[in-house]
């Protein structure tokens, strides 16, 4: 038997797949059974969580890199890729969520990509280890406290999910325990039976989740349970505020890599009136400050708003100011009032940003716009429509925020070129611009990009024209619409046409 030796993430050597065994065997000949490699991971092929698990490392990097490039040949020159030193364990933002096997017994785990199938994990490569020991913890004390795990199916238990935060550099850590309605058992006791495992966590928090949907989170505010209900970290020697619901990057060693680039990129010399949209809890504008005349921060999230405003106050950062917006609704008011914006930094959500967004960009017109992006195929759609109309693409670069995952974030700087924005004002027209990408509030990828995040259903363009119709909202030509109504047609699920009205209802369409 012919053994494939390959190496995996680390360099270590493994049993590749033997799949040559049975090359050349006239059928009916006693085959040998085919042996899959082993990954590194248990349940690496059940989990589909990271898909590069068992992949050499600098493999990964080279073809990640390689990837960029060819998406961004087009629009100018890309500078070396920033790899991670130590690629595991780096997700500080751990998810499991709770259920029985077959057997009854209690798991915890991921859903199975694109499923309900719920797939039990103890260790996982890519997540903190101490957040996996709080959850197995947590897991451990169920049974004593007689706390029951959420039924999907049957709408029936308490516990559905754990979230666990942790502070990089301050260590402190945050637990969420997601419930099906508001009353923990002795909670006190549970959380006194949990710290004395972990007392390193410096707090825990209730979220309450009574909805039928595969949204982790529920909308309503937390009830913290023990300590103060956030918890605090340090990055590029600012301190920020991490709430539950709050977006804070997973992988805080890269992130600091990232930001230097967007700031390097930014070139900042302390005169600059600067915009940071889709701030989050402001992290970008408030290290770009120190180097910058003013600063204004635009978020949608309520939450990162409040935090940001907070992040300013405790890094005594004056000359910030924070919006709660809509990026594109906000944009549009600053170009009315004839804004003088220098640098734009934007960091959209992986759907992109939007039409409203751009065309605004444009009549603001700032000399440089630096953007951060976690979806190459959306920053490649976005640049497209920029770089038509008078920006150019100086330089970018991808920095490997997710190792063993696909995914990629890049940073790419652009400038304005020879075009004067006063002849871009002139020429520019909503009406000979292809606008395909940008009909009816939110484009089809935004709305699946939305359904996902928010329910975990994958949805398809057909599903989203038939709600569409079903509320009204006209269906632009370009998508994939049924040619006639032909009833053998997949209709859309109860479940997903719920999904999809609510992200009408979060993108202002209905
Ligand atoms: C990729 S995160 C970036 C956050 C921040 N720059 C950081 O690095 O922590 C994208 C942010 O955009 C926000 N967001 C999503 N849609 C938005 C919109 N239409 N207008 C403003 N902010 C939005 C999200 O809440 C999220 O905080």
């Amino acid at each position: 038997m012919e053994k494939q030796e390959k190496r995996n993430f680390n360099g270590k050597k493994y049993r590749g797949k033997q799949t040559d065994s049975n090359k050349g065997k006239k059928s009916g000949e006693m085959k040998k059974p085919v042996q899959k490699q082993k990954s590194v991971c248990p349940v690496f092929e059940k989990c589909g969580g990271c898909q590069l698990l068992d992949m050499p490392y600098e493999k990964q990097v080279k073809k990640k890199e390689k990837q960029l490039q060819e998406q961004l040949r087009s629009f100018g020159r890309l500078e070396p890729f920033i790899a991670m030193e130590n690629p595991l364990h780096y997700r500080h933002k751990v998810k499991a969520t709770f259920g029985r096997d077959q057997k009854g017994n209690i798991i915890s785990g991921n859903y199975r990509e694109g499923t309900h199938y719920l797939v039990p994990v103890d260790n996982c490569l890519l997540e903190n280890e101490k957040a996996d020991a709080i959850i197995r913890t947590v897991r451990s004390l169920l049974k004593s406290f007689k706390i029951k795990t959420y039924d999907e199916d049957t709408d029936y238990g308490l516990l559905r999910h754990v979230l666990v935060r942790v502070g990089h550099a301050t260590g402190e850590i945050m637990v969420i325990l997601v419930l099906a309605s508001p009353v923990l058992p002795s909670k006190n006791n549970f959380v006194k039976a949990l710290r004395k495992e972990h007392p390193e966590i410096t707090t825990v928090v209730i979220n309450v989740n009574d909805k039928r949907t595969s949204m982790v989170l529920g909308e309503k505010k937390e009830q913290v349970i023990y300590g103060p209900g956030f918890i605090l970290d340090k990055l590029c020697a600012k301190t920020f505020k991490i709430s539950p619901k709050s977006f804070y990057q997973v992988n805080p060693v890269q992130t600091e890599k990232l930001y230097g680039k967007a700031i390097e990129y930014a070139g900042l010399t302390g005169k600059e009136k600067v915009l940071d949209a889709y701030c989050g809890t402001g992290t970008i504008g408030l290290i770009a400050s120190g180097h910058a005349k003013e600063v204004i921060g635009v978020e949608l999230n309520r939450d990162a708003v409040k935090d940001a405003v907070i992040n300013a106050r405790q890094n005594q950062i004056s000359n910030i100011q924070f919006y709660q917006n809509d990026a594109g609704v906000f944009m549009t008011e600053l170009a009315e009032k004839n804004e003088k914006i220098d640098v734009v930094f934007m960091d959209p959500p992986r759907s992109g940003s939007s039409e409203e967004f751009l065309t605004s960009l444009l009549r603001l017109s700032p000399r440089k716009v630096i953007y951060v992006s976690c979806n190459p195929e959306t920053l490649v759609r976005d640049l497209q429509f920029l770089t038509k109309r008078g920006y150019r693409m100086e330089k970018g670069v991808g920095v490997d925020m997710f190792p063993m995952t696909v995914h990629v974030e890049t940073v790419v700087l652009l400038s304005k070129g020879e075009v004067d924005s006063k002849k871009i004002r002139v020429e520019f027209s909503l009406e000979d611009m292809d606008m395909s990408e940008f009909q009816d509030g939110a484009t089809y990828p935004q709305i699946k990009e939305y359904v996902l995040e928010h329910t975990g259903l994958k949805v398809s363009n057909l599903y989203i024209s038939q709600i569409k119709r079903k509320c009204g909202i006209g269906v632009g030509k370009n998508y994939n619409l049924p040619k006639s109504e032909d009833s053998r047609r997949p209709q859309c699920p109860p479940e997903k046409e719920k999904a999809i009205r609510e992200a009408f209802k979060y993108f202002g369409m209905i």
